[in-house]
């Protein structure tokens, strides 16, 4: 039983769709236990659930009268102490954040997308008005990453943050590769299953991960990091065939996020789908799992691993945010968040970053055309490692051949020019299909 009593807190939740649902199914079951937990400290009530059609059936069991569909009410009910905005995309949720922000209410959003991309102007409001945004639930769902990053590892400079973070393009490479799904249908489950965003492009043009590896970054550098200056690739390049040569020498495709220093103080960041070993303990992760290694030059390397979307295991990161809203309006404490720095940190330009790749060629099935390949490459001085050609092709009297070159580590730039040169032979028919081999 709780020991101390304290004001119950007002939350105002924005979006009543997956995640918002859940975190009032949450709150519904497990608010006592956390009033208890927290010895009488924390009680909190949603008192306004902001929807934009009342009559739209709902699962959670929340009285109708306290549905409503003005965002504004969130800001001028003084009953309201907490805002949570859990509506998506970068206008509303930005007006709406803004407004709380500036009206002292405290902030709880699950939005990469909204803070990867206008992140300067509301830390800069939540300093200015010391008014917190905590964002847990935006960064790989239920795992509690932006807590270790910014609490558990804080005297650690951080080496390198590498992972699994998009749930939607790790479930659908699963089903792709193991249950032979096509492309549409494993989209389709994730959908179903409350993992996709509203505008799911986001995910499967690896911007979601994008959205995520930045807050990362920024946390773990100092900055915001520029988004547009990010590269950036997602799965709808992924095939089948390339899925299949992948498990055939060994890999497995990821959609891969990844954040690194380099010893000039320049940071590599880049979101792809890259070949990684089959052996690798990010190879496991499957369907809706994330994981996210973090180095730090004290700790080493840690790795996390949990549920990255979903209903309540995004509602759990939202509720653990909610409660640490509510300690800090009963008991202060300083806020926690991005120094609102004027200048991004200098990215490595992603010619220069530099991998092993994996590149496959679509050629005319003629003798001597693996050999002009590689005396292109030679002349290059792009060393192969080995080659790789169907074990079981399905045609084998085709006229035009997959051939895949494993290569030596290379920046990407000279790898580009290379291939421009390789794509021009007569017996290349198709621009090279290139993945890289991410050696962690
Ligand atoms: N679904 C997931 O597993 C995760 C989602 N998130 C983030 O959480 C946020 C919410 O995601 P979901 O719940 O999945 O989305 P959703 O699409 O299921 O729910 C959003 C709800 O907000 C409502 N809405 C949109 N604009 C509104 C407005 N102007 N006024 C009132 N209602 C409005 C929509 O009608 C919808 O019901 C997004 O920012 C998403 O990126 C973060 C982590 C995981
Ligand atoms: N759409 C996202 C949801 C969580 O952030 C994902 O699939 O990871
Ligand atoms: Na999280």
């Amino acid at each position: 039983m709780a020991s101390v009593s304290c004001k119950t807190l007002g939350i105002g939740l924005a979006g009543f769709g997956t995640v918002g649902s859940g975190v009032w199914n949450i709150l519904a079951r497990n608010g006592e236990l956390i009033t208890d937990r927290t010895h009488g400290s924390v009680n909190l009530e949603i008192r306004k659930v902001i929807v934009r059609d009342l009559n739209k059936f709902r699962e959670a069991d929340a009285p109708d009268e306290i549905f409503d569909t003005d965002l504004a009410l969130l800001i001028e009910d003084p009953s309201i102490d907490i805002v949570v905005e859990l509506i998506g995309g970068t206008q509303a949720a930005f007006h709406l954040v803004a407004a709380a922000l500036k009206a002292g209410k405290p902030v709880v959003t699950g939005n990469k997308a909204l803070l990867a991309e206008r992140g300067k102007e509301l830390f800069a409001l939540s300093a200015e008005h010391k008014t917190p945004i905590h964002f847990e639930a935006a960064v790989a769902g239920a795992i509690p990453v932006i807590k270790a990053v910014q609490e558990s590892f804080i005297g650690n400079r951080i080496e390198s943050l590498t992972g699994i973070i998009n749930g939607t393009s790790n479930y659908i490479l699963q089903r792709m590769t193991e249950a032979g799904l096509g492309y549409p249908e494993a989209l389709g489950e994730a959908k179903e299953l409350g993992y996709a965003e509203a505008d799911e492009t986001l995910d499967v043009n690896g911007w979601d991960a994008a959205h995520k590896a930045i807050l990362l970054a920024s946390l773990s550098y100092g900055t915001l990091i520029n988004y547009e200056d990010v590269y950036v690739r997602g799965i709808e390049m992924v095939t089948p065939l390339d899925i299949r040569f992948a498990k055939e020498l060994g890999y497995v495709v990821k959609l891969l996020s990844l954040v690194r220093q380099h010893e000039d103080g320049s940071i590599e960041i880049r979101t792809q789908p890259s070949f990684i070993s089959a052996k690798h303990i990010l190879a496991s992760v499957n369907g809706v799992f994330n994981a996210i290694a973090v180095k730090g030059d004290a700790a080493g390397e840690s790795l996390f691993y949990g549920r990255g979307a979903g209903q309540e295991p995004t509602g759990s990161s939202v509720v653990a945010d909610l409660v640490e809203a509510a300690r800090l309006m009963e008991h202060g404490g300083t806020h926690r968040g991005f120094l609102p720095a004027e200048e991004s940190p200098k990215l490595m330009p992603i010619e220069d970053t530099a991998t092993p790749y994996y590149v496959r060629f679509k050629v005319t099935d003629r003798p001597g055309v693996i050999a002009e390949i590689a005396t292109v490459l030679a002349e290059a001085g792009v060393g192969i490692s080995g080659t790789h050609s169907p074990s079981n092709p399905e045609d084998p009297d085709a006229d035009f051949v997959d051939m895949v070159f494993l290569l030596h580590k290379t920046p990407f730039g000279h790898l580009k020019e290379t291939l421009a040169q390789v794509e021009a032979l007569d017996s290349v028919t198709e621009r090279p299909v290139v993945f890289r081999l991410e050696k962690l």
